[in-house]
């Protein structure tokens, strides 16, 4: 008996992580403007929720009822990431279609982990199952790459190695549960700026590459070893730009991490936690110290992924 064929659906919600680097080696910038990189990515438990509906024409709204995150920057017109994603998808397979698109945000905006990428990697699957395109993975993370550096990490989640500009992306064996202090901030600190104060203060190090016993400490998962994994070589420049970010961060050793760096670019700021209840002290004690805007994450979780076809 031949089964009916599915209806297509009306919309479909994708679910997409954001990001952190355990790793962060910057090289210097390449002709293109571009440092390369050598990075650790992880997915962790922060996510955007993106809804795509066929339309007449592109929109975008996006909502949050998260109290950490502040909708102000991000733009709700042709602007928004997200409907530059639909846009290259269309374009890429050649046919003339719109959705409304629906974000869900609970990734803090321009706090350094990706919440836009995520966005764009999340609706370019969602259009992708909502129209029955059977677009390849290859050409999935090919117009991912186009969107942004840091777009293919969100397609693929776990913990991976980054390369190129970050976006040439192989999953990494991690056999831990890793615990994350988030520390956010208000006052945002756009990329190219770090980049541009990374240039000016020349920190380029010559040894940017993972070495193997930080791969080692990825499978084996001992939570006292993080100290020893990360680096963030886009740190020293940040806190030349942002001195408080510095204090903020020695305050996350004081109350208890068992290291603290920068998340990406920044302003956010981490601590690793030995289990969960380590991290929920850390923020008891951080919260002593007036820091409130604080959320506890662990990674790693999996990438963009569909959550429900209506
Ligand atoms: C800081 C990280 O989040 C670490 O993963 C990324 O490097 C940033 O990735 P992203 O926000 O996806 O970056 P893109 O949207 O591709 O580029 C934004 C800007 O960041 C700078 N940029 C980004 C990536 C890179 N490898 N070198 C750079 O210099 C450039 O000034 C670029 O114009
Ligand atoms: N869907 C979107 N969500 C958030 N910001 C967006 C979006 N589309 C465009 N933007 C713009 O991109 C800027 C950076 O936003 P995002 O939240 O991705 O920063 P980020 O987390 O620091 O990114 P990254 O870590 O990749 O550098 C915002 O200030 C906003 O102007």
């Amino acid at each position: 008996m031949s089964a009916e064929p599915l209806p297509d659906p009306l919309s479909v919600t994708v679910r997409a992580p954001a990001k952190i680097n355990l790793f962060l080696g910057v090289g210097r910038a390449r002709p293109d403007g571009f440092h390369p990189l050598e990075t650790l990515y992880q997915a962790v438990s922060l996510y955007d929720d993106v809804t795509v509906t066929s339309a007449d024409e592109w929109s975008v709204r996006t909502v949050s009822d998260d109290p950490h995150v502040d909708l102000a920057g991000v733009p709700e017109d042709e602007d928004n990431i997200a409907v530059r994603a639909g846009k290259a998808l269309v374009t890429h397979h050649g046919v003339d279609r719109a959705a409304a698109i629906e974000i869900r945000k609970g990734i803090p905006v321009a706090g350094g982990m990706a919440g836009g990428s995520a966005d764009a990697a999340a609706t370019l699957l969602a259009l992708d199952r909502l129209w029955n395109l059977q677009t390849s993975d290859e050409d999935l993370l090919a117009l991912a790459a186009g969107l942004g550096s840091d777009v293919p990490f969100a397609l693929v989640g776990g913990t991976a190695h980054g390369t190129g500009r970050g976006e040439v992306v192989t999953p990494v064996e991690d056999n831990g549960t890793w615990w994350w202090v988030v520390v956010f901030n208000e006052i945002g600190l756009p990329t190219p700026t770090v980049y541009a104060a990374f240039d000016v203060g020349e920190y380029a190090e010559d040894e940017i590459g993972i070495d193997e016993p930080r791969y080692k400490m990825l499978r084996e998962a001992d939570p006292d070893t993080m100290a020893l994994l990360v680096r963030n070589d886009l740190e020293d420049p940040a806190f030349d730009l942002r001195k408080d970010l510095e204090r903020t961060a020695e305050q996350i050793l004081t109350c208890g991490a068992t290291t603290a760096l920068l998340s990406g670019s920044g302003p956010t700021l981490l601590g690793a936690a030995r289990d969960a209840a380590h991290a929920r002290e850390i923020v008891a004690r951080l919260a002593e110290l007036g820091h409130e805007n604080v959320m506890v994450a662990n990674g790693p979780v999996a990438g963009a992924h569909v959550v429900s076809y209506n």
